[in-house]
């Protein structure tokens, strides 16, 4: 490939142009780690990539402000906001394809903004976030072009083939190899512009949004892939990710930008909270620890709507959760328990500031905590038990109307059992409780017991029993 081509393309993949010949003033750091031996982190002391008070405008549009942040190398950094925040801006000023209004961006010591494209190009690798190709090249052509910083006006580059080989290998590519890049389909194409960065042999990684078109299971593999090279490489990856628990779960820091500022910085546990979530996406979110990798998953909530009620839940696990996070989402002012501590809807009701009463597992229902179960009952203008319940909990509900009943171990397809519910209604209720037997003489508890029992459901349970008219939010 002509040094022109590969120039067109790595424009055309975002990435820097790295052709041009090194500023003689720029050192020993201009150096990548790879190829040519010498470790920029190993004679810059501080963060590998270190911004300082870095504003910058397009024209009158203001986009960063003051923003600093550093990567250390072996750390791994997940840039996250919401759309037009800055996220994009801001790797373009580290890879030095932007140039900051003011402050400064330093990689590996060196000031971008006083190297050369090719000196950057071996210090900053790009995955862009377009990974559209004017032109027609193999994909080993397009993993090539990472080593375009390291071409030789004679002699090329000795050390290209062992690189793109391992970057093919190490991306899942190698098959692609002799493909036409236009010929693969969005993702695969994200991952060879990922072999082609990684072909780069840069300390420093930037990424917007490496993981936009690939499928889950090469989303996961694709973070796992930049944490493992940060890991073992000690390389500074900053990447732009939108997927908030994606972030949270690959990622050693977070880093929230919002309207050009940071909002926080910090460990994802520390920087996901429903607070700084809402500020910055500009929505009402839970945020509660994954049950799988332990690490913070966000969900984002509907508009509150207007049930305005208090209702009490009565119930544990998911099922109970979902209930609590549903009536909240409606509007209502919710309160849960008796409950053991760490249960998973004791947790959701205090993300969500619904109150909780906790009591001891495996112990039976007495003193404070059953008082002031009684006194949320007593001040609930409804109830939600989700079946089945423990016996102490079943004596807590037992005189307590109306009552939407909701079966746990099926909440989706189980009608509800509403208090007075049709005898085929109570058929399907698991579990003797309250509802059943006794429910018949409760006439206003009734709701339609046709109603599947979905958490959805619940709130409009809720609103029917007490003869409340239904909102849009239903
Ligand atoms: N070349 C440009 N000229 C003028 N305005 C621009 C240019 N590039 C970006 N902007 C504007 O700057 C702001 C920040 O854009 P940027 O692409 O950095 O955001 P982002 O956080 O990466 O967004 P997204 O998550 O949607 O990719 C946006 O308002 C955008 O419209």
């Amino acid at each position: 490939m002509t040094p022109d081509l590969a120039t067109d393309a790595l424009d055309a993949l975002g990435g820097l142009v790295g052709d041009d010949e090194d500023r003689p003033t720029d050192g020993t750091a201009a150096t990548g780690n790879g190829a040519t031996g010498a470790d920029p982190t190993a004679t810059a002391a501080g963060p590998l990539i270190e911004v300082e008070d870095l504003s910058l405008s397009y024209g009158d549009l203001s986009v960063l402000a003051e923003v600093s942040l550093s990567v250390e190398s072996g750390e791994f950094v997940g840039l996250v906001g919401p759309n037009g925040a800055g996220k994009t801006t801001l790797l373009g000023a580290i890879n030095g394809v932007l140039e900051p209004g003011s402050g400064r961006v330093r990689v590996g010591g060196e000031r971008v903004a006083d190297l050369s494209s090719r000196a950057a190009s071996r210090l900053v690798a790009t995955v862009p976030q377009d990974t559209t190709v004017a032109f027609d090249f193999s994909v080993e052509d397009i993993v090539e072009m990472g080593r375009t910083p390291y071409h030789r006006r004679f002699g090329g580059d000795p050390d290209a083939a062992a690189a793109v080989d391992r970057a093919l290998e190490r991306t899942e590519t190698e098959r692609f190899r002799d493909r036409s890049v236009a010929s693969l389909s969005g993702g695969e194409r994200q991952r060879v512009v990922l072999a082609r960065a990684l072909a780069q042999e840069t300390p420093a990684l930037v990424l917007d949004e490496p993981t936009a078109s690939l499928d889950v299971n090469h989303q996961v593999r694709t973070l796992e892939l930049v944490a493992d090279l940060v890991d073992a490489e000690g390389k500074a990856a900053l990447a732009a990710i939108h997927d908030l628990d994606l972030a949270a779960r690959f990622c050693d820091r977070l880093a929230v930008l919002a309207d050009g500022e940071l909002l926080a910085v910090g460990p994802p546990a520390e920087v996901l909270t429903a607070e700084t979530v809402g500020t910055a996406f500009d929505t009402d979110a839970a945020v509660l620890p994954n049950p799988v990798t332990g690490t913070p998953a966000v969900t984002p909530l509907p508009a509150p709507g207007e049930l305005d009620l208090r209702v009490h839940v009565v119930g544990t696990g998911t099922a109970a959760a979902r209930v609590v996070s549903t009536l909240v989402a409606a509007g209502a002012t919710v309160t849960v328990g008796a409950l053991p501590d760490g249960d998973v809807a004791a947790e959701t009701a205090r993300e969500l500031a619904a109150e909780v009463v906790t009591a001891p597992a495996f112990g039976g229902l007495d003193g404070e905590p059953e008082a002031a179960a009684r006194d949320c009952l007593a001040a609930a203008d409804a109830v939600v038990v989700v079946d089945p319940l423990a016996p102490s909990l079943r004596a807590l509900v037992r005189d307590q109307e109306p009552v939407v009943r909701v079966a746990a171990d099926d909440a989706a397809s189980a009608a509800a059992e509403l208090g007075g519910g049709t005898a085929d209604d109570r058929g399907r209720d698991r579990s003797p409780g309250p509802g059943t037997g006794r429910g018949a003489e409760r006439d206003s508890a009734t709701v339609d017991a046709a109603a599947r029992a979905t958490p959805e459901t619940v709130a409009l349970g809720v609103r029917r029993a007490l003869d409340r008219p239904a909102s849009a939010d239903d």
